[in-house]
């Protein structure tokens, strides 16, 4: 992939067909660093899609000694970590990967140190580390920051963890460490997302002991050795979410298959008070829409089980064509409207209260075709949404952003009627 590369849409067409939900990046990266912990064997971890992220992770893994082998057909990936040689995380790969801070624990446990330089991910704000820095710390873990971040230590003890706020990776990270240290760890006021569930299953298929899965307390009984295991990862409810507004956004009957539709109530509920139809059947969800007249929305991003932030760019181009005002409000991070600068540049009509968080959507936006260039994931999957309902060519840079969530973009588009191609300028 090249900086020359970009998506090209040609939206206004409705869309039908079916298409099938990717494994959750955001599950399978803390599994990927899990992998580590167990001293020989091997680990197999399925439903892993070749997504840029995943395939850092994979690098950072090899930089440390793992064996890592991986059949992007299959989508299964097999990690032996018996022999790890290293545990300076390099820069030029931690830049590029936020989750590379769930390498701490298994190296801290394999290894007794880990230096980890500066994190990459989205670029949202302020994004501290300082609830994973301290839990660590009260575990036994000795830090010292400098030009990276040096953690130390042979000897950890459970004890009482609290998180100001339930942190996605902070709950993931201390749930790892606690579940290697001697005695009882209460997690306290920590995540609750499908993908911390997941990887807590993860874990106990391993040989942890985790309760209260699922709810704001968890309580860690740590082992003495975590075992390899062969495991299914979820899929993932951000690549369902786009595939439902892009059904809503352009119009048509989309079946989207591979859902848990309790992971997605709230994105189901806004769709659904917008105007969008949505039949729940099993574990597929169709998704009708007229793709104009739809109602103005409000969300508030909040932790699960409130409304995700990361779908709210999506819903945000969404809301560009419905009928009205709409007011979205980012409660989760600090710097997350990227997309209005992008979407303006579609034509959006986008009032910026950004001290308050807020953004208020002056609909109906008829869009015009752009070249734009967003910094972020969910911030290029609002402006591929946006270019379905615009009959004029658009097109989005930096697609490594794209690729670093969502799998294959262009032929899943495809396959449901989409005009989504890949070019090379
Ligand atoms: C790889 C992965 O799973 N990424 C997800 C994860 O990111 P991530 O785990 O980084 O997000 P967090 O839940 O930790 O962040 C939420 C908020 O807590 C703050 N905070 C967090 C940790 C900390 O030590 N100190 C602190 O102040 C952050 O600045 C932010 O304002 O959850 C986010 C919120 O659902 C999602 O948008 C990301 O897609
Ligand atoms: C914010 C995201 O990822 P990261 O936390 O890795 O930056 C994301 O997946 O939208």
């Amino acid at each position: 992939m090249t900086d020359q590369e970009f998506i090209q849409i040609q939206g206004g067409r409705p869309l039908s067909g079916s298409v099938c939900v990717q494994g959750s990046k955001n599950a399978i990266l803390p599994m990927l660093a899990a992998s580590l912990l167990p001293e020989s064997g091997c680990s197999v971890i399925r439903n892993v899609p070749p997504l840029n992220d995943i395939l850092v992770a994979f690098e950072l893994m090899r930089h440390v000694g793992a064996q890592v082998d991986y059949f992007p057909g299959e989508k299964v990936v097999c990690v032996d970590a018996t022999h790890l040689t290293r545990s300076d995380l390099p820069e030029s790969l931690t830049c590029r990967l936020r989750a590379s801070v769930l390498f701490i624990p298994p190296l801290l446990k394999r290894l007794g140190e880990v230096r980890l330089p500066s994190v990459g991910g989205c670029p949202l704000g302020s994004r501290n580390l300082n609830y994973h820095y301290r839990g660590f710390a009260r575990l036994g873990a000795t830090i010292t920051s400098g030009d990276a971040f040096v953690i130390s230590g042979e000897d950890f003890n459970g004890t009482s963890l609290y998180l100001d706020f339930p942190s996605h990776t902070g709950t993931e990270n201390l749930m790892m460490a606690a579940g290697f240290s001697k005695g009882v760890s209460v997690i306290e006021n920590a995540g609750a997302d499908p993908e911390i569930y997941d990887f807590a299953k993860f874990l106990i298929k391993m040989g942890a002991t985790i309760h209260g899965l699922g709810t704001r307390t968890l309580t860690v009984e740590g082992v003495t050795a975590l075992n390899p295991i062969d495991y299914y990862a979820m899929n993932d409810r951000l690549d369902a979410g786009l595939f439902m507004m892009a059904a809503g956004i352009a119009g048509g009957k989309v079946s989207i298959i591979g859902v848990v539709p309790e992971d997605l109530r709230l994105l189901i509920e806004k769709m659904v008070q917008m105007g969008v139809e949505i039949r729940v059947n099993g574990h597929v969800l169709d998704v009708e829409s007229p793709g104009r007249n739809l109602k103005p929305v409000n969300v508030l991003t909040c932790p699960y089980p409130g409304f995700a932030t990361d779908f709210q760019p999506a819903i945000m181009a969404l809301s560009c064509i419905a009928d009205g005002q709409s007011y979205i409000r980012e409660r989760i991070f600090d710097k997350r409207f990227s997309q209005v600068a992008e979407l303006r540049k579609l034509g959006a009509d986008i009032e910026l209260v950004e001290d308050d968080g807020l953004a208020i959507v002056n609909g109906p936006t008829t869009f015009r075709g752009a070249d734009t260039r967003p910094d972020n994931i969910r911030a290029a999957s609002c402006i591929l949404l946006a270019g379905l309902a615009c009959p004029e060519t658009t097109t989005i840079g930096n697609v490594y952003q794209i690729g670093r969530g969502h799998f294959d973009i262009e032929n899943r588009f495809q396959q449901i009627g989409a005009r989504v191609t890949r070019k090379t300028r």
